[in-house]
């Protein structure tokens, strides 16, 4: 298993590109189900994850490609031949957003057969919203054996009210609703931008879908959607990320491609802690003081600041002027990373889904194991400013979500590097 090696104390200087959003590209890669023909998606991230979905894509039967050379952002998905709709549990289980195929699966084919994807290490995180949206929609729905079968001649048109907020949930009934035979409105939807961004690949392929991006979205069901060519919006989490980067080594980084709009929590937070952030060349500088301030921080649904962004967030923390406190409000087990933290001289203290964070003068480098992929995130960036040298171990969970991570803050002067296993 590849590990990565930091040795802490580099101010970061420089410019950084934002790869395509892995958020939006799984449901996006997923849409491709509901039209036939070739879809072109553009800036769509090497990660782990999009090539699982790419995998569960294949095994139904469609065709998927990425293209070479100075288009190696590019993926294509062909639904041309038969499909087979089923996601199996071999690959759900590496990947639970395998279980976005259900929703544009019924819909186009009728039936789909997927895997039901179990808890995972930052919480059990139930499908029943998904379940509940599809229902609504006429969908017949049993558990059979480990999977969700889901079965409907045609669907119809519903109201569905979502008791939690969900993003994948808005997604996948999203997909399903835009084939359904009339209007379907859903109601306490999740906003974050990804849901938006959906939206507007369903609608450029002729679904006709609006609200997305505010809480309740109206779509009123088409016949029939076509192929689309898309290039995929920059990755907020992967920018906010980078922007703690700069913020923890007191660095002065141009993250381009990032959208503020996107990002206002987090750049508001960033702000409170002492770091100057412009807008500026299609991207956000970040100029960050030698010592950050502690800021207080509390997860929460889009606009709010993203639980996505907690474990980072709590690294730059933990060198922090003062104390934080810091409340995860999405996810009930997020908090995996601060025994990893202590290892590297953190004082953090848990009470319940809140974390206090003393912050201390100095973190030492130590060998550390990722848990989750923002975990792994957490790790990368407290080792960019320990003493000393840290070995992130089981770093296949930031591969998931992060494009070569190491190779672009090694770009902006930091010693970090991978050891293959
Ligand atoms: C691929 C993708 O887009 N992943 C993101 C998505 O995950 P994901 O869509 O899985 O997260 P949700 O928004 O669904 O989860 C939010 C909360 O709702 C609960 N819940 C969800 C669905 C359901 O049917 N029942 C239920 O109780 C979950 O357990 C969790 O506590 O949004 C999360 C919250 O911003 C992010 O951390 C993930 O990066
Ligand atoms: C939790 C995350 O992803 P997923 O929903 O794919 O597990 C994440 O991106 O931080």
């Amino acid at each position: 298993m590849d590990k990565i090696i930091v040795k802490g104390g580099r101010q970061l200087q420089g410019e950084v590109n934002v790869s395509g959003a892995k958020n939006a590209a799984l449901p996006i890669l997923a849409s491709a189900l509901l039209a036939d023909g070739k879809s072109t998606y553009r800036n769509v991230p090497d990660l782990a994850d999009v090539k699982t979905m790419l995998k569960v894509l294949e095994t139904m039967g469609c065709g998927t490609e990425r293209l070479t050379g100075r288009k190696k952002d590019v993926c294509e998905v062909a639904v041309e031949g038969p499909i087979t709709p089923e996601a199996p549990y071999d690959l759900v289980k590496t990947m639970r957003a395998s279980v976005l195929v259900l929703g544009p699966l019924v819909a186009r084919f009728g039936r789909a057969r997927v895997s039901m994807p179990g808890g995972c290490a930052i919480g059990a995180r139930p499908i029943d919203q998904h379940l509940k949206g599809l229902k609504a929609l006429g969908a017949d729905i049993t558990l059979t054996e480990g999977y969700v079968e889901a079965k409907a001649k045609q669907l119809k048109g519903g109201t569905v009210n979502f008791d939690v907020i969900t993003v994948t949930g808005t997604e996948n009934v999203m997909m399903a609703a835009v084939l359904a035979k009339g209007r379907t409105v859903l109601e306490n939807c999740a906003r974050e931008p990804e849901v938006e961004e959906l939206a507007r690949v369903l609608n450029k392929m002729g679904a006709r879908i609006e609200g997305a991006g505010t809480s309740i979205i109206t779509i009123d069901g088409v016949d029939a959607l076509k192929p689309v060519d898309h290039a995929i919006l920059p990755d907020r989490i992967e920018a906010g990320t980078l922007m703690v980067a700069a913020a923890i080594t007191g660095g002065n980084v141009l993250v381009k491609h990032a959208v503020p709009e996107h990002l206002e929590s987090v750049i508001l937070k960033l702000r409170e802690t002492g770091c100057t952030i412009t807008a500026e060349q299609g991207g956000l500088r970040v100029k960050a003081p030698k010592v950050v301030d502690s800021v207080d921080v509390k997860t929460t649904e889009h606009p709010g600041f993203p639980t996505d962004m907690q474990a980072q967030l709590m690294g730059l923390m933990t060198v922090a002027s003062g104390t934080s406190v810091i409340s995860e409000s999405i996810f009930e087990n997020r908090f995996m990373h601060v025994p990893e933290l202590h290892r590297m001289g953190a004082d953090i203290t848990i009470q319940g889904h809140t974390a206090v964070v003393k912050g201390v003068k100095k973190l030492s480098g130590a060998p550390v194991m990722a848990t989750d992929l923002r975990a792994s995130a957490s790790l990368v960036l407290a080792g960019l400013r320990a003493e000393g040298k840290t070995e992130v171990a089981r770093i296949y969970h930031l591969d998931r979500g992060y494009e070569r991570l190491e190779q672009k803050l090694r770009k902006l002067g930091a010693d970090i590097r991978r050891v293959k296993a």
